[in-house]
């Protein structure tokens, strides 16, 4: 098979330098767009020297659709707005779209799904192998203890970041919801403050933290009677979410439309 073509969003970001680094570094595909919103003062600049790769011959646009239309996949992680116009584009190129955006609303999903009726959606609160395969243990874990163990998840995160519950609370709270077999929407506990009088059997609690320079901490807690079980995973470096997605995208090249996960690549769906 030939090298896939990548594009890459949000190139001037945290995750779009090191997309662009780990795409550089893959065998099997090769940067072909970097793509930065109107008015970026990264425009017309190299995006290997961008990423601190070294030259790469392809040039920051703010003009998706002809980069698009000569690629085969494109790496997202930017912002849902953002997120959901390059999947409608996507859908139009029939390629692949890898999105790691996080802070999805319901209306947004309802679009990628859309989408993915001509594109390959991939999308995941978490390109990591750790985070993923974490899931499937909370999942095994939450069906197994019941509802005499309390489930609380905690997570850190760096100073910038803009979404809470972040994208991989919500995964891990899914895990745990599906492994309850309950819809998380109507067991969440967002947020506490007050007299919030004792807590419900049954239901899922998020805790956020935010500060520093954090990658990314999350643990899920089952709190039981007289003992407390805790399942962690620490990001300890931004790559493993980059190295991940390029592996998405690779995976996605053979294959229909529709809408995929991270669980779907790993080969972890049926843990
Ligand atoms: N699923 C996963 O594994 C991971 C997901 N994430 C998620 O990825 C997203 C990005 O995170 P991060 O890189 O830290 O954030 P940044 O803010 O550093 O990067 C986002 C980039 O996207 C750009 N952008 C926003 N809108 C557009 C647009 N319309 N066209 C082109 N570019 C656009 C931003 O430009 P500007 O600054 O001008 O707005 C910025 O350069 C977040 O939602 C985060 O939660 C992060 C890590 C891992
Ligand atoms: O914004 C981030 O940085 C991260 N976002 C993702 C999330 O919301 O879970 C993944 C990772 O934890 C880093």
């Amino acid at each position: 098979m030939s090298e896939m073509r990548l594009v890459v969003v949000g190139a001037a970001g945290r995750m779009g330098r090191m997309l662009i680094k780990a795409v550089a570094e893959t065998e099997g595909c090769t940067l072909v767009g970097a793509i930065e919103r109107e008015g970026s003062p990264v425009l017309g600049q190299d995006a290997g020297l961008l990423a601190g790769t070294g030259l790469l011959d392809v040039d920051v646009t703010d003009d998706p659709l002809p980069v698009f239309a000569q690629a085969d996949g494109v790496l997202d992680f930017t912002a849902p707005a953002a997120t959901t116009a390059f999947a409608a584009l996507a859908a139009q190129a029939r390629i692949v779209h890898v999105i790691g955006t996080t802070g999805l609303q319901e209306a947004d999903f309802t679009k990628l799904e859309a989408a993915a009726r001509h594109a390959r959606i991939i999308q995941s609160g978490n390109m990591s192998l750790g985070v993923n395969l974490l899931a499937g243990l909370v999942r095994k874990v939450a069906a197994t203890l019941g509802e005499d163990y309390d489930i609380e998840i905690l997570e850190m995160h760096h100073r910038m970041k803009v979404d809470a519950p972040s994208g991989t609370a919500l995964l891990l709270g899914e895990a745990a919801a599906e492994g309850r077999k309950v819809s998380l929407k109507d067991r969440s506990v967002r947020s506490r403050d007050g007299h919030t009088g004792a807590r419900n059997p049954g239901d899922i609690g998020f805790a956020t933290l935010r500060g520093g320079t954090v990658v990314g901490d999350h643990s899920v807690i089952f709190a039981g009677p007289g003992e407390r079980l805790e399942l962690s995973h620490r990001a300890e470096d931004r790559s493993i979410f980059a190295r991940g997605a390029v592996k998405a995208a690779l995976w996605g090249f053979d294959k229909k439309p529709g809408y995929y996960t991270m669980a779907n690549v790993l080969g972890l769906d049926r843990l």
